[in-house]
């Protein structure tokens, strides 16, 4: 049941999404009319599940009032539920994305890729790891900021410095990856402590992503979930077989990427192009002459119906003080509950739902 009004002064509108742990409404402001988001979650009924959306808003403080960030008007309990009250986006890169036929052309991928990296870098400057580096995480501005990229869902964000000394935090091996696997380093799935560069090697691979359509380890096939963790972790290697060719029918700004990330803006130089914000979903010339758009490709239903709402990204590892989740689509969706400390992770119990039509981020 969808609340008509929140914190009393916003009235509910649309829903915009839906994510793993909380619902996205879109509302407008009663009295001044301004449209806004607000992200809500019920508190969890299980005592082992711990709200993930004040340590979110927590995450959101640091970062108060730079640019590429979503605005946060109001944070708090309303009506029994956690609440964000944001500034409202746009469409996100993975939507865009889909848009495009699935993949964008280099002048994209230099424009957006300058802009992400600046996120990065600047909550990197705030002692802030995202963790959960993808495409879906990144949305365009609306109105007058739809040149801008932002960087939401924080939720997975970690202080790497230690607040207390000002000293980054330990390096820690034996860990169990938290991220998005497809987008992951070849680190995380060594269960090393994520740092900054995991951060930049995931957004090389999302940049990747987003120029090819696809990466070499979507849609392999292994006997088991171990095994295929296995196998993208083999395929993601730097000196691997499968990465080096994969990198070597990149533009050649992607060898460099992995070392010092600015030589896209040098492409954009060498080519010529201007900041002209004219993206592939604005100005498709720059796409390879096509005919109809892929039946995989159609616009995401919520371009043309804002009722319907997002089923929940399945393989997202999420971790919650002790606690971490591994979510696993295989016909059904699994989640794996862990007990993180003392390492190594034991397994408590794994609980499983109804297979839903959402493809599998694996
Ligand atoms: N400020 C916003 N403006 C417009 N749409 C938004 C906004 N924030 C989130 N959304 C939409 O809601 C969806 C879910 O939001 P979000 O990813 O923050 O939720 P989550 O529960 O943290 O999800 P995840 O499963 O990725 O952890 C997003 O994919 C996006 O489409």
């Amino acid at each position: 049941m969808l609340p008509l009004r929140v914190c009393r002064l916003y009235q509910f509108n649309k829903v915009l999404g839906q994510g793993s742990f909380s619902e996205v409404y879109g509302v407008f402001h009663l009295t001044s009319g301004g449209e806004t988001a607000i992200k809500v979650e019920m508190p969890p009924e299980e005592d082992w599940k711990v709200a993930t959306l004040p340590y979110e808003a927590a995450i959101h403080r640091h970062l108060r009032g730079h640019y590429g960030f979503p605005s946060i008007f109001w944070s708090g309990m309303d009506g029994g539920a956690h609440v964000i009250v944001m500034e409202r986006l746009g469409a996100t890169i993975e939507d865009l994305r889909r848009l495009c036929r699935g993949h964008f052309s280099m002048k994209t991928i230099c424009m957006l890729a300058e802009q992400m990296i600046t996120r990065i870098e600047f909550a990197h400057s705030r002692g802030i790891i995202i963790r959960d580096v993808k495409p879906h995480n990144f949305a365009m501005g609306i109105k007058r900021r739809a040149n801008l990229v932002y960087l939401f869902d924080l939720g997975l964000g970690k202080l790497y410095v230690d607040p207390t000394t000002g000293q980054h935090k330990p390096f820690r091996e034996g860990l169990v990856g938290v991220g998005t696997v497809r987008y992951a380093s070849a680190n995380v799935h060594a269960g090393k402590e994520q740092g900054r560069r995991d951060d930049i090697i995931a957004l090389g691979h999302n940049l990747l992503y987003l120029l090819h359509g696809r990466l070499p380890w979507q849609g392999i096939y292994a006997p088991s979930i171990e095994a295929k963790l296995r196998r993208i972790w083999e395929m993601k290697e730097p000196e691997g077989k499968v990465m080096r060719e994969f990198i070597a029918r990149s533009p050649p700004e992607f060898s460099a990427f992995f070392n010092h990330c600015y030589s896209l803006r040098d492409r954009m130089k060498k080519e010529g192009w201007s900041y002209d914000w004219r993206f592939d979903w604005l100005d498709p010339s720059g796409l390879e002459a096509g005919t109809l758009m892929a039946d995989c490709y159609k616009i995401d239903e919520r371009f043309v119906n804002l009722e319907s709402t997002e089923l929940p990204q399945p393989s997202v590892l999420v971790e919650l003080d002790h606690l971490l989740f591994i979510g696993i689509t295989k016909g059904t969706v699994e989640w794996h509950l862990l007990k993180l400390d003392p390492q190594p992770p034991t397994l408590i119990k794994t609980y499983h739902f109804a297979a839903h039509t959402k493809p599998s981020n694996l």
